[in-house]
């Protein structure tokens, strides 16, 4: 199983993630961009806002995500291994390129190998900028509010047009009650 934890930032992910690291303590816990070696320096440089091109910003997470693919996904096809984020936060944050293009690209990247479940976590406006609020801001997050939000749904839109099993989750409800509902939805 290749789980995948989608949301723009503060939705959740990562409260998420570690209530299911306590639960499947077998499982390979990963995360894009930089779940290897290559990944954490792509990581940095593309987080920093280091380059100026937005082409480039894009590049270097497509390359990131190639190499999580070959290293990562691909070397533990027979375990249960759970991502924070994937291809879809790849096309969704490449928001100034046409949506179909950055399948193709992404599509390529991944060597056609798609997530078998996604679970988006997802914001209300006030809530995303009541979390943006309580915390010091990189790079994208100070992208703002109307940004996050337009990512979101690039994000549903993604996932729709992927055909792939997902899961939305209003990511406001109490915090038991989505790990309840990411826990059936794994069971299923
Ligand atoms: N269901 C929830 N309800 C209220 N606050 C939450 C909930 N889930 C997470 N938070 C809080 O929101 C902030 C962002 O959560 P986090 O898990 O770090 O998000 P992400 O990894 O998606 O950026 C944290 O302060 C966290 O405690
Ligand atoms: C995977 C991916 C993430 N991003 C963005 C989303 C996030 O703002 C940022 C890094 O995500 P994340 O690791 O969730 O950041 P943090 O640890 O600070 O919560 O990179 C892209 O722009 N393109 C991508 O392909």
């Amino acid at each position: 199983m290749y789980v995948v934890v989608e949301g723009i930032d503060t939705a959740g992910k990562s409260t998420q993630l570690d209530l299911l690291q306590k639960k499947y303590t077998d499982a390979i816990f990963t995360k894009e961009p930089g779940g290897t070696d290559i990944g954490l320096k792509l990581r940095s440089m593309a987080l920093n806002g280091e380059a100026k091109s937005p082409i480039a910003e894009m590049f270097l997470f497509l390359a990131d995500r190639a190499e999580h693919i070959e290293e990562v996904i691909l070397t533990n096809k027979q375990k249960l291994v759970i991502s924070d984020r994937s291809m879809i936060s790849g096309i969704a944050y490449a928001s100034t390129f046409p949506l179909e293009k950055m399948i193709e690209l992404n599509l390529l990247a991944t060597n056609n190998i798609l997530p078998s479940h996604v679970i988006l976590l997802e914001l209300s406006p006030k809530e995303l900028e009541y979390r943006l609020s309580q915390k010091e801001n990189d790079a994208i997050e100070l992208r703002g509010i109307e940004y996050l939000i337009n990512i979101q749904n690039r994000m549903k839109e993604t996932i729709i047009k992927l055909g792939v099993n997902h899961l939305f989750i209003d990511a406001g409800k109490k915090i038991e009650d989505i790990e309840k509902q990411i826990e059936d939805f794994l069971n299923e």
